[in-house]
């Protein structure tokens, strides 16, 4: 029950959630029956049909519209005199601005995406206002409270970064199902249909250039005349079975691995194509291109059956040709897309076929769309939990009862009766480049990288700025913005393409260069160190940064799957077997929702003295290792007065 303080506190309070997703839905919902009365709702969603199993505000009805809008609507009929403020629009657009958060008592997330995590948590940083921050991943979850000077901002613990395997791993050594996913999805799929320009690796690493380079070119091109089911099935040939064969020749790889079987389609299939009775005309009818799909016209229904190698050729070689036959607009531009029937088929086909040749057990195509699309089911009761805790953490803000902050941690197996473990808030980290305005160092050829570089691959995308304004002293060398003049555009323009060392005001090693973001009211120094070489495998942008350190050093590896945007990207990857068993085992739906912040905490927390806390997270650790006093718990254990929740950070 809340105390009288509490409920003219809530009474009184404005607050601004953004996000009206799984979270949100909840949070909404929360807070109306907690007794707060004026609620700001950013989303820039429209609601889809797959919302509906967890977000209940919403109905079949409504898909297809705000949701902002319509959780509003939802809330008002059992709240009707509550004050709902909905906002259908990105975060980031500039209308939420500074002075826009400044009404605010406090802001609640419920997003599900880095970019604009960091967004907020600088507009509350800049304006003063206290941020209670969220995420969900299945059964996991966590609430932070970030209060400017008090705790830790967002951004005070670098994020880790998406699960990564060595590019040799994926061409040519795949030991898991997720490496043939990977080479399936970021390089077969792309190769054949999307962006050709791209650079990828499936040529040059999968066959021995020098022996085969005749071969190999333009292998992936259909020939004129081509019929397509001869080309589906050289391009089997040549993948499956002749790069295997190539890469079979190095005798020194397969020492202490197991070699691959070379698979050709005339081992595999019949020579004929084979006409499925009657299917192929109902697929030749299907004139909206999201609904092809190459399991239909073979009579494969269930999605959760796994198939043989000879099942899987076939839907390979069926949806290659769909590809060609009912979505040809599309080649050269497509990118992986979980939601694309057919995508998902020639990419749980082709790692299936390639699973099957290096003796990786094979997988359905329900498990491999979960694979490749870094899906973790979301728990419907996880968003509730969290929704619950920001609500209480809110509460905590607006008494400004600092001393029962507490960043809480929804758990999966439960420990000692507890599923929430609750933790004292960290200090702002001194090394925080958002709060704390720490230089940072960036190693960069600057003879040979350009400003373009700079702006895209460490301002935009290493420092999350939306509208950056570069200063080298009082020399501007980069700028966007609506109301700048054409010759200012022109030069920034032509800025771009510079070199940093040829640049007007010339970047060099011992270059301090000013960037700020005049949206985030942020601004940092970027100390410049001029440097030759670079390890192409593992700094392939030619730039290292460097300054925002993590306030612990000692990190544990995290797994995670990501749930970010859907591009597909060589380099990143699910995880979702565990792979050894000493590595932390939290499998993430995104990098950064339960993120370092997470890691660092439970981990300093297991090194501490209390052995309960340690048990907690040394089950986290070992998701498999099983708590032997622990079969009859279903209690939620959120005593702030615990010694757990006690725990001071270690320093
Ligand atoms: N920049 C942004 N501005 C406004 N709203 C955002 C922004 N980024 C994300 N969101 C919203 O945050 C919500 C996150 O909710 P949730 O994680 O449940 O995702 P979802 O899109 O509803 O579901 P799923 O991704 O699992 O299909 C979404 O409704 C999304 O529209
Ligand atoms: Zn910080």
């Amino acid at each position: 029950m809340a105390s009288e303080e509490q409920l003219a506190a809530i009474k009184g309070a404005k607050v601004l959630m953004v996000g009206a997703g799984g979270i949100g839905c909840e949070l909404l919902k929360t807070l109306a029956l907690s007794g707060f009365e004026d609620i700001h709702i950013i989303d820039m969603d429209t609601i889809e049909v797959s919302n509906l199993n967890r977000q209940f505000l919403f109905r079949q009805k409504h898909v297809g519209q705000s949701k902002a809008k319509v959780a509003r609507e939802a809330v008002l009929k059992f709240r009707p005199h509550i004050r709902i403020t909905p906002y259908h629009a990105n975060v980031k657009d500039p209308d939420f601005n500074v002075d826009f958060f400044k009404q605010f008592n406090v802001v609640l997330n419920g997003l599900d995406n880095l970019d604009a995590r960091r967004h907020v948590n600088r507009l509350c940083l800049a304006s003063g206002v206290p941020l209670v921050e969220s995420g969900t991943t299945g059964f996991l979850g966590q609430v932070t409270v970030h209060v400017k000077g008090k705790t830790e901002c967002y951004e005070c613990q670098p994020k880790p970064a998406p699960k990564t395997y060595p590019v040799c791993t994926i061409t040519s050594t795949p030991s898991k199902f997720v490496h043939c996913i990977v080479w399936a999805k970021d390089l077969l799929f792309t190769k054949l249909f999307g962006d050709k320009n791209q650079d990828n690796d499936l040529n040059v690493r999968s066959t021995d250039a020098s022996s085969s380079s005749e071969h190999a070119e333009d292998v992936f091109e259909r020939r004129a005349d081509e019929d397509i089911e001869q080309y589906g099935r050289r391009i089997y040939d040549h993948v499956f079975g002749y790069n295997i064969e190539v890469a079979l020749r190095n005798e020194e790889t397969w020492k202490n691995r197991n070699r691959p079987r070379p698979l050709y389609t005339k081992d595999v299939l019949p020579p004929q194509p084979v006409e499925q009775n009657g299917n192929k005309d109902k697929a030749s009818k299907t004139c909206d291109p999201t609904s092809v799909s190459a399991m239909a016209y073979l009579g494969l229904k269930n999605p959760q059956d796994l198939w043989s190698l000879k099942e899987n050729s076939e839907v390979f070689l069926e949806a290659l040709k769909l590809f060609f036959l009912k979505r040809e607009k599309e080649i050269g531009q497509l990118g992986f897309d979980k939601d694309d029937q057919l995508a998902v088929e020639f990419v749980t086909s082709a790692a299936n076929i390639r699973a099957a040749s290096f003796g990786i057990p094979l997988h359905s195509l329900f498990e491999a769309k979960g694979i490749a699309g870094n899906i973790v089911h979301a728990v419907a009761t996880t968003n509730a939990i969290i929704a619950g805790l920001i609500v209480l953490e809110a509460m905590k803000v607006l008494q400004n009862d600092v001393k029962s902050y507490r960043m809480t941690y929804c758990l999966e197996h439960s420990s000692r009766k507890m599923l929430l473990m609750p933790v004292e808030p960290f200090e702002p980290n001194k090394s925080c480049y958002v709060c704390s305005e720490t230089p940072l160092t960036l190693e960069i050829n600057t003879h040979r990288s350009k400003l373009r570089d700079f702006v895209e691959k460490v301002v935009k995308a290493k420092l999350g700025m939306s509208l950056p304004l570069i200063m080298h002293g009082v020399a501007l060398l980069y700028e966007v913005g609506d109301d700048l003049e054409e010759d200012e555009v022109a030069n920034y323009a032509a800025n771009l393409d510079k070199v940093l060392s040829e640049l007007p005001s010339p970047v060099t090693g011992g270059t301090i260069l000013t960037v700020e973001d005049l949206q985030q009211e942020l601004k940092c120094s970027i100390n410049i160190k001029h440097r030759e070489e670079f390890d192409e495998e593992k700094e392939p942008d030619e730039m290292v940064l460097s300054g925002w350190t993590p306030a612990l050093a000692a990190e544990k590896k995290t797994k995670t799957s990501d749930n970010g945007p859907s591009s597909s990207n060589a380099s990143q990857a699910v995880q979702p077997e565990p792979e050894d068993d000493d590595e932390l085992e939290i499998i993430l739906k995104d990098p950064e929702i339960l993120s370092a912040g997470n890691k660092r905490k439970l981990s300093d927390i297991s090194n501490t003295a209390d052995s309960e806390v340690s048990r907690v997270t040394g089950e986290m650790q070992t998701k498999s290792h099983v708590e032997e006093d622990d079969t009859h718990t279903d209690t939620i254990m959120i005593d702030g007065n615990s010694d757990i929740s006690k725990k001071k950070r270690v320093q």
